[in-house]
């Protein structure tokens, strides 16, 4: 589940400038679809719901969790368990192959590797076969693919994806919403995605327009 209210944030060499967001409130294994013109502030609104970002007023809860009130660290420990971002361009170790990146985030942080998870996403999402290729020898539609797993691969209890589509085709846009929708219902998650791909509005019900 998470919940905003009253989210503001202004960067700070833009002090006139403050963002105001809309409400959000979102149980689990449901989704949400945040559209909006470039540089409106979508991908500020996804790192503030990341804790990637301090609100400026406003307040932010995942789960029974109260964001503003986790020190640094504490945010980074908690984004680590609870929260799965997949972001447009993913952070691989590209020189490492596909199964060495999921075994990396899952012993993040402090987590021990389970081999069972690993080999049902990589099922789920058809990378079978492909696990001990390195990422650079993967085409865009499998690393996208790889993204996904390693912003799920932890069963987060929100996942935040940030523009997934946006290179993709028609049929690769398709491929990755339902594998995101599915894993979101897997994994018992509430789903929140940021675009301005025209294409994925038909795939939800929920949106919020800035
Ligand atoms: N670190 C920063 N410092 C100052 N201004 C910033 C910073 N990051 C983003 N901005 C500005 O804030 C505004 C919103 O940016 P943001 O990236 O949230 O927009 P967006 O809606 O995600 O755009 P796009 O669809 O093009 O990715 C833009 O005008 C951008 O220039």
């Amino acid at each position: 589940m998470i919940r905003t209210d009253s989210l503001q944030f202004t960067y700070q060499d833009t002090q006139n400038n403050t963002f105001c967001f809309p409400d959000i409130d979102l149980p689990p294994t449901e989704d949400i679809l945040i559209l909006g013109p470039s540089g409106v502030g979508k991908t500020t609104l996804l790192h503030l719901l990341a804790g990637l970002l301090p609100p400026k007023e406003g307040d932010i809860f995942i789960g029974d969790t109260y964001l503003n009130k986790l020190t640094r660290k504490q945010l980074d420990y908690f984004r680590g368990q609870k929260i799965g971002l997949i972001f447009q361009r993913a952070y691989f170790i590209r020189s490492l192959t596909l199964s060495e990146n999921l075994i990396l985030r899952q012993r993040f942080p402090k987590n021990k590797s389970n081999r069972y998870r690993r080999e049902e996403l990589i099922m789920q999402l058809g990378l079978s076969n492909l696990e001990n290729k390195r990422v650079y020898q993967l085409s865009e539609g499998q690393q996208q693919r790889l993204s996904i797993a390693l912003g799920v691969i932890h069963k987060p209890k929100v996942i935040l994806a940030d523009e997934p589509t946006s290179n993709l085709d028609d049929a690769n846009c398709e491929n990755v919403i339902s594998l995101l929708k599915k894993e979101a219902q897997t994994c018992k998650s509430s789903l929140v995605i940021i675009t301005h791909d025209q294409r994925v509005k038909t795939h939800f019900d929920n949106h919020i327009i800035l």
